[in-house]
């Protein structure tokens, strides 16, 4: 079997700024020794909180910005200096921002699909995709921040470019519009496109992405499928019930009598509503709350690439 080629590889990428000059502060590696690969097809997530480094790491990656040290390859070609050849291949999200004044969506992509000397008909079909046909006619500056945000992947895809970059595409959007378009951003990958973003939401990448690098002040802390980062971290499940139903120390009383030794036993916890059954081993734990009728208000909840980013960095995520 052959091994499906790498989209991008980042060896030992580095990115410093400022330190130069009086009042400038102190410098900054914005990008720390970052290496990478990126499987053609792929949906990456680059994740981490304000700062860490994010933007600078997709500009490079995108041939954008020039790094201080390391090299990117796009298809084994490398991104800088800047490499005309892959702009046709790529495909960047604009911020909504950067749209021209006073066009139409439709005009704004008939723009783009103009400057790429895309194929005529894109510009309805790239509307459809992003659901904005019955807005083609309304200026950009009046659509919503999520109607912005989906003109504008709309516009980083009209050439049919095979690699995409979003940087923070559901940035300031209610729940409903960032649900609606990373159902988008899934069916852009479905398509065969592979699909690079960042994101200060841990949610989003949980949902959306089939590997995350977790990056903190310019470094890649952890990187591999989101399932993979929660199953390595081995934390505990927690377990809460109605606190009506089985207050803490009949809960106590429960797990006393659990068989396995009290290093299995579920440490117990409270809160005003719920009591909370914190273990590894949830089956036993769930089949004696079942056997004793207290099962009222069950949630059970795994960790989650919260857990992850809280258990690298020591501390509480930063959005
Ligand atoms: N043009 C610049 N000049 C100087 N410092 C910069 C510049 N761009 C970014 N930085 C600094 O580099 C670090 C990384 O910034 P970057 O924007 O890449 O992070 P980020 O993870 O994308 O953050 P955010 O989520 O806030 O966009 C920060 O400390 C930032 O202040």
């Amino acid at each position: 079997m052959t091994e499906t080629p790498a989209a991008i590889t980042a060896r030992d990428v580095v990115k410093r700024y400022g330190g130069s000059g009086r009042g400038r502060g102190a410098p900054v590696t914005a990008v720390d020794d970052v290496s990478l690969d990126v499987a053609a097809g792929e949906f990456f997530g680059i994740l981490g909180p304000n700062g860490a480094g994010k933007t600078t790491l997709l500009e490079i990656l995108e041939g954008l910005r020039e790094p201080d040290g390391g090299t990117v390859r796009f298809l084994g070609q490398p991104v800088w200096p800047r490499n005309t050849a892959l702009l046709d291949r790529i495909g960047v999200q604009l911020q909504a921002s950067a749209f021209f004044e006073r066009l139409t969506a439709a005009e704004q992509l008939q723009t783009f699909a103009d400057l790429y000397g895309a194929p005529s008909g894109r510009v309805s079909e790239m509307l459809d995709l992003v659901g904005l046909t019955d807005k083609a006619g309304t200026p950009a500056e009046k659509l919503s921040g999520g109607q912005a945000q989906r003109l504008s992947i709309a516009c980083a895809l009209v050439h049919d470019p095979d690699l995409v970059f979003l940087d923070e595409p559901t940035a300031a959007l209610d729940p409903q519009a960032r649900r609606n378009l990373w159902d988008l951003l899934r069916e852009i990958n479905a398509r065969g496109k592979t699909v690079v973003l960042t994101t200060h939401y841990m949610d989003e990448a949980e949902f959306l992405c089939d590997r995350v690098a977790i990056m903190d002040t310019g470094r890649i802390l952890e990187l591999g499928a989101p399932a993979e980062l929660v199953r390595r971290l081995d934390a505990p499940v927690r377990i809460s019930v109605d606190a009506a139903a089985l207050p803490p120390d009949r809960a106590r009383a429960l797990v006393a009598a659990l068989p396995g030794g009290a290093d299995g036993h579920p440490d117990i916890g409270a809160t005003d509503a719920s009591t909370v059954l914190s273990t590894r081993r949830p089956a036993p734990v769930l089949a004696a709350l079942a056997e004793a009728d207290a099962l009222a208000g069950l949630q059970v909840r795994g960790a989650t690439l919260e857990d992850v980013f809280l258990a690298l960095t020591g501390r509480e995520y930063r959005a």
